[in-house]
């Protein structure tokens, strides 16, 4: 299968391009494009390179995913996240080509009283209603494929954490290296998912020819706060973590209280692909040891 990974320089694109070269058999011939090689918001070059390779897939890795910044760049994270996206969309139905298009937990409202009502998290079809910019542009461009499209598959993710790129595991490292104490918030709660589970998983949706809209995150339901604690307390840092509310550390763009995705809809497709957060956590820290 010949498939196209754009934002090859990010967390997700680089992990891809770990776990196709870990591959024995040559099931995907894979061309990875980091945004110097291809920017996904120039619209010819673009076209011009999925005409000439014709891929039968295209794993959109690339976004804008600085949640802050988005507030005060809207108009380029509108760019990458929604018209960018439905110039693929557009492509994949004119040169037939699937679409593998990943998208996040922020596309919901998070209410604490979601919590109360889902424990087990949003499923796909419930209505989104994201509270900053980034989640709407991702919600937009999903929607933007999901209209125009007849062959994707959009994969939602909670809290990306992986030994690439920038994430909170490695943030919480740096930080409990560097300073005594820290604040983390305890009223926002999720899943983190590891970029090794997100792309095997990826691999065996397209496997099983599934399309449509599917959740992926670990399983379990924590806070930050809960969250940075396992952290240190698996590396050995000894640092003071005070536990605060979303207002004491207060953030540019406003994040859910809630954003636990159900993931009952891919267990049903896959069987038991999900993964308990603290084991992959310690993986994570495993691999980044080694490093
Ligand atoms: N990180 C997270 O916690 C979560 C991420 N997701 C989603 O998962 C996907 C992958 O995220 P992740 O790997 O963490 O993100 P990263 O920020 O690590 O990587 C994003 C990549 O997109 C590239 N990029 C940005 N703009 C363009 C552009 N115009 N053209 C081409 N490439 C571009 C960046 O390149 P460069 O660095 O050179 O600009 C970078 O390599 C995204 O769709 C994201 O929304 C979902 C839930 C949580
Ligand atoms: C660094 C730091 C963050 N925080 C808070 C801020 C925020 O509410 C939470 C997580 O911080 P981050 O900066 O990693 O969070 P954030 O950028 O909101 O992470 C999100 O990224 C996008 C791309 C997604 O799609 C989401 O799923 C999610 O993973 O922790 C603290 O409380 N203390 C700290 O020292």
């Amino acid at each position: 299968m010949k498939v196209v990974l754009l934002g090859a320089s990010g967390q997700l694109g680089r992990e891809w391009q770990d776990f196709i070269e870990r591959q024995d058999e040559d099931e995907f011939n894979l061309l990875a494009y980091t945004s110097d090689d291809l920017d996904i918001t120039h619209y010819q070059q673009v076209s011009d390179e999925l005409r000439k390779q014709k891929p039968d897939l295209v794993v959109n890795c690339a976004a804008y995913t600085d949640v802050d910044g988005a507030e005060d760049h809207r108009k380029l994270a509108q760019k990458v996240n929604v018209e960018a996206v439905l110039y693929l969309a557009e492509l994949s139905q004119e040169l037939e080509f699937k679409l593998l298009h990943y998208s996040t937990d922020y596309v919901f409202p998070g209410s604490k009283l979601d919590r109360r009502a889902m424990p087990e998290g949003y499923p796909e079809d419930y209505p989104a209603d994201p509270i900053n910019w980034y989640g709407r542009t991702k919600w937009e461009g999903e929607q933007a494929i999901r209209n125009t499209s007849s062959n994707y598959l959009i994969l939602r993710l909670s809290w990306v954490c992986g030994q690439y790129g920038s994430n909170f595991v490695k943030t919480m490292l740096e930080l409990g290296r560097e300073r005594d104490k820290l604040q983390v918030v305890n009223d926002q709660w999720g899943s983190p998912s590891f970029t090794t589970d997100i792309v095997r998983n990826s691999i065996a949706l397209i496997n099983a020819e599934a399309t449509g809209t599917y959740h992926y995150t670990s399983k379990g339901l924590i806070s930050w706060y809960d969250f940075a604690e396992k952290i240190f307390t698996l590396s050995d840092i000894n640092v003071e973590v005070e536990s605060v509310d979303s207002d004491t550390f207060s953030t540019k763009a406003p994040r859910p209280h809630f954003s636990k995705l159900n993931t009952r809809k891919i267990t049903a497709e896959l069987g038991e692909v999900v993964d308990d957060w603290e084991e992959g956590l310690i993986a994570l820290l495993e691999q980044l040891k080694k490093r």
